[in-house]
């Protein structure tokens, strides 16, 4: 089950520690920052949903020290994942082993909302917010990323992104 609350803001401290602030974040206050958030059993279960919602491929990311190679190797991974960026699609995760965070701006665009998931849980990311994603103190995450049309991987840096449209769009379907 996703664990979500506002994160804390240390930048002392390493950013795949928790960094909980105690204040929790629902599943509801997801839902208003566009959020989709589904506990899913068996991938089978994730198969139903992609069919509802049109995911058409699918591909599997293996996010670790041994995966990259080195700690250097996938440091440099998560600096780039870490750097707050947008997507013009959704970013669809389903949590197949290990765990990561998903950090998402609040509806303010000032707190970080944080997002833990683990084995089972399926985030869906909408297009046009500006999020990050690191690893937990575990440093490891295999993870169904599916799509809606081919796979690829856009990200459009903050400021860069505010002048996009589907940033527009974004912030008029869930300003508060
Ligand atoms: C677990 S996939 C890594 C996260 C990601 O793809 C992203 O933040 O865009
Ligand atoms: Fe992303």
């Amino acid at each position: 089950m996703v664990q979500a609350y506002i994160h804390d803001d240390n930048n002392d401290i390493d950013f795949r520690e928790a960094h909980n602030s105690g204040k929790s974040v629902s599943i509801e206050d997801l839902e208003k920052i566009g959020v989709f958030y589904k506990y899913c059993a068996t991938v089978e279960d994730v198969d139903v949903i992609a069919k509802e919602r049109n995911y058409k491929n699918r591909d599997v990311v293996n996010i670790s020290k041994e995966s990259f190679g080195n700690e250097n190797n996938m440091m440099e991974k998560l600096n780039m994942f870490y750097s707050e960026h947008l997507h013009e699609d959704e970013e669809i995760r389903y949590c197949l082993d290990g765990s990561g965070y998903f950090d998402l701006r609040a509806q303010n665009d000032t707190d970080w909302i944080r997002c833990r998931v683990n084995k089972g849980d399926l985030l869906v990311v909408p297009a046009g917010i500006y999020h990050r994603f690191t690893l937990t103190t575990e440093n490891y995450i295999k993870a169904l990323r599916l799509f809606k049309d081919e796979p690829k991987w856009n990200a459009i840096k903050r400021p860069d992104g505010d002048s996009y449209q589907v940033r527009e769009e974004y912030l008029s379907q869930t300003k508060a």
